[in-house]
């Protein structure tokens, strides 16, 4: 049974290493993620760590977990910023308010396929333009949801959040253990 890693997000390999866990492999699947018309977040995010875990090759016996972490402001789904300028529009609409941070965590072995979608809140002090620009400056907000994220100089920026900071993220751990046991992987040596 290999364990693979269906993600080439860094923290989502480092959020694991804090379970213990070390991936036999790494293969990030190449989707498309574009939302569909009218799709909400949480279905949205669902979906897409859903198709990215049927996406990855792997053997009968192994276990795959892909996950997907989405910002949604109200409505509104904020994926990575495509550039510094759609970076600065989102930080503007997030200063000052409070949105969730979804991350759905897909975990599979053959045809069985265990999800868990867990949905937090972060609130974001209201941001003048220097601060804007000084986050921007840092590159940080490359490739996270939403252009920011909370373990790096953002984390300056949120007062409050409410559920599950590794969700925010990338990996919420309580329930990625829970999965991975329901599963059948042998976290903290269990017999399988
Ligand atoms: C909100 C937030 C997001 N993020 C990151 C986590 C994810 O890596 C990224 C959202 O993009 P995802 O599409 O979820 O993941 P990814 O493209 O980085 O990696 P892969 O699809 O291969 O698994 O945003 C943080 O690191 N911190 C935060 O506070």
């Amino acid at each position: 049974m290999a364990f693979i890693l269906g993600s080439g997000s860094p923290r989502r390999l480092d959020l694991l290493a804090q379970l213990g866990v070390q991936p036999d492999a790494i293969c990030p699947p190449d989707i498309d993620e574009t939302p569909l018309k009218g799709e909400l977040p949480v279905p949205y995010c669902s979906r897409i760590a859903r198709e990215k875990v049927q996406a990855v090759q792997a053997d009968a016996g192994d276990i795959v977990l892909c996950a997907d972490t989405t910002v949604a402001l109200g409505r509104r789904i904020l994926g990575k910023p495509e550039n510094a300028g759609q970076a600065a529009e989102f930080l503007h609409a997030l200063s000052g308010r409070r949105h969730r941070v979804v991350t759905s965590v897909a975990v599979r072995c053959g045809e069985r396929l265990l999800q868990r979608d867990v949905v937090s809140q972060v609130k974001v002090k209201r941001l003048s333009d220097t601060e804007v620009n000084a986050y921007l400056a840092t590159g940080d907000w490359h490739g996270k949801a939403g252009a920011y994220a909370i373990q790096g100089p953002a984390g300056a920026f949120v007062p409050w959040i409410s559920g599950s900071f590794t969700g925010i993220v990338g990996l919420p751990l309580s329930e990625t253990a829970g999965l991975l046991q329901a599963i059948g992987y042998p976290l903290y040596g269990e017999a399988p």
